[in-house]
């Protein structure tokens, strides 16, 4: 004879509705009852499950064929209700079914209250110690207007951080403004930011207010300010000192009205040693310095950003709860995550689209993340280079680079060993796109 067990569960029998209720606890993960039970009723115990044990999934089994009493046990929130004679495969289908739907509703539940936990401060995670007393200096700095620059490796969240700083000081609804230096070629950088006057070079059809225009009253993030042009930056200068400015082919001077938070992930005195960057406008900038360490250096952020990101993936694609499985976990939080945060959300991304049953297993995650090693193992050179020059090599590398990075330049950049800028650079001398 069939028995519970054969079925995946055990079960516990007791008579009566009062000794049910008394016996359940998390052990139990589903009830399985008549309506016609001495005492209590089927309908009373229904009743007292939904108002002592919410959530508790039940099934009835009965001998009563009556749709209204199917009816009424399901509003008072029964998962199934069968009928005698039944049929024990239909019948554990269902309790399992009642049981999995209990499960994936506390595993919502604690996710929800673990990111809760995970994200006091706004939008940015902070667990490491390190992190958490970041966070609370930039939220002290915030409304007090003055320049703000942010250094750390790429994807380490200088920009999710600047957007903090927006958020915690700026004015409700004002804007926040991003330029990337090293994304435009010098001349419309300058357009960008200063704005133009109709007929001020060939094109400008037209008037175009700048973004130091379009932060009146909020926030300019200047992302890679170090890979600002050098003949630029002394207008960025006068901008700061004199909070003033002109449209490029303007005479107009127009008042500047916004907070500057610029971001770096260059080492400054370098390039002023190298003349590549105005030591004035470095300390112009260097007002309120905040450093974001890279992730490596607190690894206590790791499980809090992996739930955050996952449950960001989850919440886009409207799916379940994705699970990471024990060991798969281990393997990402031992990684060192050259790429910082942003590589822990293109890790995830990855994995999630691909695994079975929302599960990430060890086999779902790269190569270099399931043996230990270091990504740059993972972009390598097509064999057979004999005959490729070095020019052509170099356009491999990049292209490669870039796809592993899923476009990333700024990761790509960082991978390469060269500044974001040649990145962008070598992609217009050699017509690389990312398709
Ligand atoms: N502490 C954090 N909590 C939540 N999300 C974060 C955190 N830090 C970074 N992120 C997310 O990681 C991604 C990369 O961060 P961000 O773009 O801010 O890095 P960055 O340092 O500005 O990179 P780059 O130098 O390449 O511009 C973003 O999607 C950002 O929202």
């Amino acid at each position: 004879m069939l028995k519970a067990r054969d079925f995946g569960f055990r079960a516990k029998a007791v008579e009566k509705g009062e000794e049910a209720l008394q016996c359940l606890n998390d052990e139990v993960k589903v009830v399985l009852l008549d309506l016609g039970l001495p005492g209590m009723s089927g309908f009373e115990l229904l009743e007292r499950l939904e108002k002592e044990h919410p959530g508790m999934p039940s099934v009835v089994l009965t001998a009563a064929d009556r749709a209204e009493d199917a009816v009424r046990a399901l509003k008072l929130g029964a998962y199934d209700y069968q009928t005698k004679p039944f049929d024990l495969e239909d019948l554990f289908l269902s309790l399992r079914h009642a049981s999995k739907l209990r499960e994936v509703q506390q595993e919502n539940e604690e996710l929800r209250a673990s990111l809760s936990d995970a994200a006091p401060i706004g939008e940015m995670v902070a667990e490491a110690p390190v992190m958490v007393e970041l966070l609370k200096k930039a939220r002290k700095v915030a409304p007090i207007q003055s320049t703000v620059l942010l250094t750390g490796e790429s994807g380490v969240g200088k920009g999710a951080l600047a957007r903090f700083i927006h958020a915690s000081g700026g004015a409700p609804g004002s804007p926040f403004v991003t330029v990337s230096c090293p994304a435009l070629p010098r001349e419309l950088l300058e357009s960008e930011l200063f704005g133009h006057e109709k007929g001020a070079f060939t094109g400008a059809i037209k008037r175009r207010m700048g973004k130091i225009e379009a932060a009146r009253g909020g926030t300019l993030f200047l992302d890679e300010i170090g890979d600002m042009p050098m003949d630029l930056q002394p207008k960025l200068l006068n901008v700061l000192q004199d909070r003033e400015f002109q449209r490029v082919g303007g005479e107009e001077r127009i008042k500047a009205d916004f907070r500057l938070v610029a971001a770096t992930n260059i080492d400054f005195e370098e390039k002023i040693r190298a003349g590549e960057f105005r030591e004035d406008l470095f300390y112009r900038l260097n007002v309120i310095p905040l450093e974001l360490p890279p992730l490596r250096e607190r690894p206590e952020d790791v499980p809090a950003l992996m739930e955050k990101i996952l449950a960001g993936i989850s919440k886009r694609r409207k799916c379940g709860v994705i699970r990471v499985e024990s060991a798969a976990q281990n393997r990402l939080t031992a990684y060192r995550w050259p790429g910082n945060v942003r590589e822990v959300e293109n890790v995830l991304e990855r994995a999630s689209a691909f695994c079975d049953d929302r599960t990430i297993r060890v086999a779902d995650l790269p190569p270099f993340i399931q043996g230990g090693d270091e990504p740059a193992a993972s972009v390598a050179l097509p064999v057979g280079l004999s005959g490729l020059t070095l020019e052509q090599l170099e356009v491999e590398a990049i292209r490669q680079t870039l796809a592993a990075c899923e476009g990333n330049k700024a990761e790509a950049a960082r991978r390469l060993g060269i500044a974001e800028k040649s990145v962008y650079n070598k992609m217009r001398r050699y017509g690389i796109s990312l398709n």
